[in-house]
């Protein structure tokens, strides 16, 4: 087993260390790739209001989970654990030990690796890890790296690696934390970084969330789920705006609701009964049972305490996921897009997809009996309220009481 470890400070985690990271996994052919955010970095002290140790993993989680190679990629809070500084050759015998025999490599930019024989125990080090750098801005010397390489082997007997990276990113956090201060920088950040920054005031930002601009919003909204699932969040926000415009619905309405949909997704069973109980969410025998049918619910919530949306935005979003009779336009439009924005691939959404922009309430009839039919193949029981949904649509369809 080949691991890479990638030391930080992390503060915060950039394009930079995910283009170096994406590279080096590659070039060095490594099975498994392990982030280490330092809890007290060794050789610098961080700025005074700098984010909490806790906060530095949950950004360096966002950021790796951005790569989209959840089995290959991790992050290890490690040096979390351990009282002092955080001294990379404890680290490494900490990798050394859980698996002795896993070649490990660590990972490092032009200038960690030229003043590696400073650290503590660079013996120890150089002993349990091959050493992997990278420039980091253009204007390094790929000659001086070859100069500290070789010097590193005759000192330490290290083994060495000098990757030169097809693409720099020439940030540092240094930079990135001052051009935060100023409103800008966010385009050296993963989205989901950025908006865990906003969600929680880092850096000296204290946006009003409940006046969020798209971009901003966005940024919030996939900082509370995996990165996975952006793709299918941004496919339901621009479908939601496009089937708002052949409507005649509220465009911007659509592009919030499609945004904030599923915000609460990924959150466990007890987390999501703990909101509707702060929210007063009434749920019924179904409900308590099927973690599934609470993020519409809780999601609404969060999206209209946290992010200020008005309350047709609030109920599209409570109703995405089982509709309901008598829907609302903008409910319509949330539940059809998010069942057949251009991500979703089964048979049939090509139909529903013409018929999304030909008849509305025959696609939204039509995602219903989808929905019915594929929980009566998979013996799950099915909400009361998509039937509803259904009898609905199929009077108002057809002018006859179904
Ligand atoms: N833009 C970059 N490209 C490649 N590697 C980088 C880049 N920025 C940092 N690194 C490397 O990533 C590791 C962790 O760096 P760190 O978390 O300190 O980020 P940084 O941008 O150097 O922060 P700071 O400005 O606080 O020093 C170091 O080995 C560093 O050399
Ligand atoms: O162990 C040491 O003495 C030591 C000295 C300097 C840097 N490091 C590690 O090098 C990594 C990169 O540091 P930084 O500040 O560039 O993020 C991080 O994991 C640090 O803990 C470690």
């Amino acid at each position: 087993m080949k691991l890479g470890i990638y030391g930080g400070t992390f503060n915060p985690p950039h394009l930079g260390h995910l283009a170096a990271a994406r590279f080096a996994l590659e070039a060095l052919g490594l099975d498994q790739l392990v982030f280490v955010p330092a809890a007290t970095p060794p050789h610098k002290n961080l700025p005074t209001d700098s984010p909490s140790p806790q906060d530095r993993v949950a950004m360096m989680e966002l950021a790796a989970d951005s790569l989209l190679l959840p089995k290959q990629v991790s992050v290890s809070d490690i040096e979390l654990a351990r009282a002092g500084k955080s001294y990379t050759a404890d680290t490494v015998t900490q990798f050394h030990q859980k698996d002795p025999r896993a070649e490990l490599w660590l990972l490092m930019g032009t200038d960690m690796f030229l003043t590696l024989q400073n650290w503590w125990e660079p013996e120890v080090i150089t002993r349990l890890a091959g050493i992997c750098t990278f420039a980091r801005a253009q204007s390094d010397s790929v000659e001086q790296l070859e100069r500290q390489a070789n010097y590193l082997e005759q000192t330490f007997g290290a083994r060495t690696r000098v990757l030169q990276l097809p693409e720099i990113v020439e940030v540092s956090s240094t930079q990135l934390r001052a051009m935060l201060a100023r409103g800008e920088g966010q385009d050296y950040l993963a989205p989901a970084v950025y908006g865990y920054i906003l969600r929680h005031g880092l850096y000296g930002l204290h946006p009003d969330l409940k006046h969020l601009p798209d971009r901003e919003l966005r940024a919030c909204s996939y900082s509370m789920i995996r990165a996975k699932r952006i793709a299918h969040v941004r496919g339901t926000e621009e479908e939601a705006v496009r089937l708002a415009a052949r409507w005649g619905a509220d465009q911007e309405k659509a592009r919030r609701a499609g945004i904030l949909h599923d915000c609460t997704k990924y959150l466990e069973m007890e987390e999501q009964l703990q909101l509707c109980r702060k929210y007063g969410i009434v749920l019924d025998d179904l409900e308590q049972q099927a973690v599934k049918l609470l993020h519409s619910k809780t999601g609404a919530c969060v999206a209209r305490d946290v992010y200020g949306v008005s309350d047709d935005i609030y109920w599209a979003i409570f109703w995405h996921t089982t509709g309901k009779a008598d829907m609302t336009l903008l409910e319509k439009i949330l539940y059809i897009a998010d069942y057949m924005e251009p991500n979703r691939d089964f048979p049939g959404v090509e139909r529903l997809r013409k018929l999304a922009y030909e008849d509305l309430d025959q696609a939204v009839l039509a995602g219903c009996e989808m929905s019915i039919q594929e929980m009566a193949d998979r013996k799950l029981p099915v909400h009361s309220n998509t039937l509803r949904a259904r009898d609905w649509l199929r009077k108002e369809t057809t002018g006859k009481e179904p």
